[in-house]
């Protein structure tokens, strides 16, 4: 019922000539992954460029943040409209490095995903545990105070037009997969929250997992009942790994 969603979150990576040497050789994995959507979120200054590499095959995209005007005097920043007007489908919104080097907080978090879904685009609502709070054992209380504060700003109707990352601090970028059995158990933590507010956006929203996905625990990840997919960082760079990882949707 729910498609498989592989996305790479290339962060700050990248040169014209990587990006299009990257992007030509996802066109044949993602062409061959009947089912599977498949997107990239390059920095925004590649837009342009993935943009004209990806037109006409399977490979959707979108951007890694956005701010939540549209326009005027605010140096540095992209706004949704102009993501949108690049063909982006997606953003990022509270991607964890977000939250801890930029100072999101749920607040911002919440105005952003607002400002993401005004435009027209998807936003990827990612969500997650440091270390400490794991070990703690707060996962979930974590989990459901990120989502809550995106509820009372926006409404659980929202999700219906949004897709949730589950991103452990702990995960990424640390070569420590959590394994299927944790990240299924939080997933479902994720939805059954969700589904206390409406069970039929609950069952429909697509909930990917992230953090250290390789092509060798794809699968295992992506065959878990509440796991639809992944938001994988590293690996998304190297096309062979990225395109098991799709492979792993697939199934
Ligand atoms: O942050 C991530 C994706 O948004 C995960 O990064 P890694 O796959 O490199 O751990």
């Amino acid at each position: 019922m729910r498609q498989p969603l592989v996305m790479g979150n290339w962060k700050l990576n990248g040169t014209k000539a990587s990006v299009e040497a990257l992007v030509k050789a996802l066109i044949e994995p993602a062409a061959k992954a009947e089912g599977v959507e498949v997107a990239v979120c390059p920095p925004v200054i590649f837009l342009g460029l993935v943009e004209k590499l990806a037109e006409g095959s399977r490979i959707q995209y979108g951007a890694q943040n956005a701010d939540v005007h549209t326009s005027g005097a605010f140096t540095g920043e992209n706004s949704p409209v102009m993501l949108k007007e690049f063909g982006c489908k997606y953003a990022l919104v509270g991607h964890s490095e977000r939250r801890t080097l930029h100072a999101e907080t749920d607040a911002v978090v919440a105005a952003k995903y607002e400002a993401i879904q005004a435009a027209d685009l998807v936003p990827v609502l990612c969500i997650g545990e440091t270390l400490e709070q794991f070990e703690a054992g707060t996962t979930n209380q974590v989990v459901e105070e990120q989502l809550k504060a995106v509820i009372d700003r926006c409404g659980i109707a929202s999700f219906a037009k949004a897709v949730v990352a589950y991103e452990p601090v702990w995960a990424i970028g640390t070569g420590k997969t959590a394994t299927p059995e944790i990240a299924q158990a939080v997933h479902a933590h994720i939805r059954g929250y969700l589904a206390g507010f409406d069970a039929d956006v609950a069952a429909k929203v697509q909930i990917l997992y992230g953090g250290s996905v390789t092509g060798a625990s794809a699968a295992n990840l992506f065959g878990q009942p509440d796991i639809d997919g992944g938001l994988v960082g590293g690996a998304s760079l190297k096309p062979d790994d990225f395109a098991q990882i799709i492979a792993g949707a697939k199934q």
